[in-house]
C-alpha cells in the first residue's frame, strides 16, 4: 500500500518537475521556473530512494541521501522563490548550508547514529524553508496578490506537517510509541502527500498569474520605450480625465512629434533611430509628474495628459522638454545628434470628450509642423508660442 503511495508520489514529482520546466521554456524563461522544474525533479528522487529503500545497500546510505536529497530540493524551492520575487540570494550562502546540512546529517547517521535525529533534520529544515518563502511571499509579494496569498498558505501548512513530522521523529528516536507512529504515518502518508500537491498547484498557479500578469501589461506598453502605446495611454488618460472632471480642474493634452525623424533613420540606422526613441521617451519621462499619462503612440509621436495643467501650463512643459532636447545630445560614433520637435497642446473644455480632445491637439501640432517645425502651437490660441530662434 505504502510502496503505491510512494510510487504515485514519485510520478506526481515528476509531471509538477515536467510542468514548471514547461512553465521555464514557454514563458520567456523565468528562473524560477526552472528552479521549481529542479525542486520537483529532486523530490521525485528522494521519492524513489524510499520506494527502492530495499535495495538500498545499508541504511546509513538510504538516511544520507534521502536527507541530502531533501536539503537540495528544500534549498532550490526557496532560491526559486527569492529570485522570483527579485530578493538577492548569495549563491556560496546556499552552498555552503548545503554542505552543513549534508555533514551535520553523516553526523547523525555516520559518527553517532541517532534514529530520532538523522530521520528530523531533513522535515526540520524544509520547516524553515517552507516559513521563509510563506513570510517572503506575503512581506515581498507583487499584485495580483491573490495567487501569492493562496501559496503562501500552502508552503506554511506544508512547512508545519513537516515541523510536527521532524517533532515526532525526535520522539520516535527514543522508542516506538505505538500512537506516536500512527500520529507519523498520518503524517507522512496522509496531510503531506495532498499538501505536497497543492503546494505543486500553487507554483503551476504562480506561473501562470505571472504570464497573465506581463500578458495584460505589455497589452499597454511599448514595447521599445515602455511607455503606454495607444492603447494605455487612452485607458490611462481615461482615468486622469474623470479625476480632473470630478474635482473640476483642468487637463491638457499634449502631442509631440519628433521633427525630420527619417533623415535620422536615413542617416545613421534604424538601430541609432530606435536608440533615439528611447533617449526621446526618457527627456519625456523626466520632463513631467508620475501621476501625468505617458505615451507613444505611433512611430514618432508621443503624447502626454497632463492633469490639473491649463494649457498655458502644459506650454511650460513644453519648453522644459525643448530645453532638454537641446542640451541632451546622442552620440553616434563621431556624430552628436539633438533632437528637435513639434507640439500641439489643446486643454479640456466642457463640451469635449476625449477623441475631440486628441483632435484639437493634432490640428495645433499639424499647424506647429507647418510653420516650419520646432515649434509650439496651442489648440484655439493664434499664433505659435514657442519657435526656436534657428527653428
Ligand atoms: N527606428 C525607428 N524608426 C521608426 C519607428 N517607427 C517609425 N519609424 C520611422 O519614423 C519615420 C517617420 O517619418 P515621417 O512620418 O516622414 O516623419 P519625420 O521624418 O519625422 O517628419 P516630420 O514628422 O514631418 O517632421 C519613418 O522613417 C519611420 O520608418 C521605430 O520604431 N523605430
Amino acid at each position: 500500500m505504502i510502496n503505491y503511495l510512494l510510487a504515485s508520489l514519485v510520478v506526481i514529482s515528476a509531471v509538477l518537475s515536467g510542468a514548471c520546466f514547461l512553465g521555464y521554456r514557454l514563458f520567456e524563461r523565468p528562473r524560477h521556473a526552472l528552479m521549481w522544474a529542479l525542486t520537483f525533479a529532486l523530490v521525485a528522487l528522494q521519492y524513489s530512494v524510499n520506494l527502492l529503500r530495499d535495495y538500498i545497500p545499508t541504511e546509513a546510505v538510504f538516511w544520507q541521501s534521502a536527507n541530502m536529497l531533501a536539503f537540495a530540493a528544500s534549498l532550490f524551492a526557496l532560491w526559486g522563490h527569492r529570485d522570483r520575487l527579485g530578493l538577492e540570494t548569495r549563491r556560496r550562502r546556499l552552498t555552503l548550508a548545503f554542505l552543513v546540512l549534508s555533514l551535520l546529517s553523516a553526523v547523525f547517521v555516520y559518527w553517532y547514529p541517532t534514529l530520532g535525529l538523522r530521520a528530523a533534520i531533513a522535515p526540520a529544515f524544509t520547516f524553515l524553508a517552507m516559513t521563509h518563502i510563506a513570510v517572503i511571499l506575503v512581506r515581498e509579494g507583487k499584485e495580483p496578490r491573490l495567487a501569492q496569498a493562496v501559496a503562501a498558505v500552502v508552503h506554511l501548512l506544508f512547512g508545519l506537517t513537516q515541523g510536527l513530522a521532524a517533532a515526532i521523529a525526535l520522539r520516535l528516536g527514543q522508542g516506538p510509541e505505538p500512537e506516536l507512529v500512527k500520529l507519523y504515518s498520518a503524517v507522512n502518508f496522509a496531510f503531506m502527500p495532498t499538501l505536497f500537491i497543492a503546494l505543486g498547484i500553487s507554483a503551476i498557479f504562480l506561473l501562470a498569474t505571472d504570464l497573465s500578469q506581463r500578458l495584460g501589461t505589455m497589452a499597454l506598453r511599448d514595447v521599445l520605450t515602455g511607455l503606454y502605446n495607444r492603447r494605455g495611454f487612452l485607458a490611462a488618460t481615461e482615468s486622469l480625465w474623470a479625476r480632473c472632471r470630478r474635482k473640476e480642474q483642468p487637463l491638457s493634452l499634449m502631442l509631440v512629434d519628433i521633427d525630420y525623424f527619417k533623415r535620422i533613420n536615413d542617416r545613421y540606422g534604424h538601430s541609432f533611430g530606435d536608440r533615439a526613441l528611447q533617449h526621446f521617451a526618457q527627456i519625456l519621462r523626466d520632463s513631467i509628474r508620475a501621476e501625468d499619462a505617458l505615451g507613444r503612440i505611433g512611430g514618432e509621436e508621443f503624447a502626454v495628459t497632463l492633469g490639473e495643467m491649463t494649457s498655458g501650463e502644459a506650454e511650460r512643459v513644453a519648453n522644459r522638454i525643448r530645453d532638454l532636447l537641446a542640451t541632451r545630445r546622442l552620440v553616434c560614433g563621431r556624430h552628436e545628434v539633438f533632437l528637435k520637435a513639434s507640439f500641439g497642446i489643446a486643454q479640456w473644455e466642457e463640451k469635449d470628450d476625449i477623441a475631440i480632445l486628441i483632435k484639437r491637439a493634432d490640428i495645433a501640432l499639424y499647424e506647429a509642423k507647418a510653420s516650419g517645425r520646432d515649434a509650439i502651437m496651442i489648440s484655439g490660441r493664434r499664433g505659435l508660442v514657442g519657435m526656436a530662434s534657428n527653428g
